[in-house]
């Protein structure tokens, strides 16, 4: 089976962390979502930039369905939720912001309406559709930016701390949301007990590698 995303021994760092990813292999295939976790510093969110072709690889490959990833290219496939939503939420009000995605993947004017409606019903935000996007609490933004994100129906969701700033009910909504939805993707989190919840297998991030940890 190809996989969705596939990862092999890829190394990056930076100036002063020369040595950050040593050789993480990783295989994404449908109904995995992966979860990883470690120490603050460790290198989760460059990985998951790498990704999302926002960083390019110092050695090694990534495939998104079999293509090579290059950085700086616009992948469709690829939805990536910010570790602030707030960086991510550009509309005048939620559905314009929903709604900019599919225009943008050149969908007609109806299907952006459907895929607007169906990405915040999916997301519990259909009541907050004309409010202003930095007029929300933390949790209502969490949840509008992954509406922005399914509205343009990619292959894989890579989330970057989806519980940071977040309250326990609003951990619980999107806990809910995430066992429910099924797009397989990876998760980023400092929170096991989350991770556990929602990940079909979960690696831990350390020294530059990735080890494998049980549910
Ligand atoms: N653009 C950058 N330039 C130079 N160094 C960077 C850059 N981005 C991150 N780093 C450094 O790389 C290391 C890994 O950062 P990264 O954000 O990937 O870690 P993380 O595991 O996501 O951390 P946290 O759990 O605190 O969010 C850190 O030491 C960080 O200071």
């Amino acid at each position: 089976m190809t996989a969705l995303l596939e990862i092999r021994d890829l190394h990056f760092g930076y100036g002063r962390t020369p040595s950050l990813l040593r050789g993480i292999n990783l295989r994404v295939t449908g109904g995995d979502r992966l979860g990883i976790i470690g120490d603050n510093g460790s290198g989760k969110t460059t990985l998951l930039l790498l990704c999302a072709a926002v960083l390019k690889p110092q050695r090694g490959t990534i495939t998104c369905l079999g293509q090579s990833v290059v950085a700086g290219q616009f992948q469709p496939a690829v939805g990536v939720v910010l570790q602030h939503p707030a960086d991510q939420l550009i509309g005048t009000t939620v559905a314009e912001d929903v709604a900019f995605g599919p225009e943008n993947l050149g969908c007609s004017a109806l299907e952006v309406q459907q895929r607007v409606h169906q990405a915040l019903a999916m997301t519990g935000t259909l009541h907050l559709a004309n409010r202003l996007p930095h007029q929300l609490s933390g949790g209502e933004q969490r949840m509008v930016a992954i509406a922005g994100i399914l509205a343009m129906q990619p292959k894989l969701i890579l989330y970057d701390e989806p519980t940071a700033f977040l309250d326990q009910r609003s951990c619980r909504t999107l806990m809910e949301f995430l066992q429910t939805n099924a797009t397989p993707g990876l998760v980023v989190s400092h929170d096991l007990a989350f991770l556990r919840a929602v990940c079909t297998q979960i690696f831990l991030l350390e020294s530059g590698h990735l080890c494998p940890l049980g549910l």
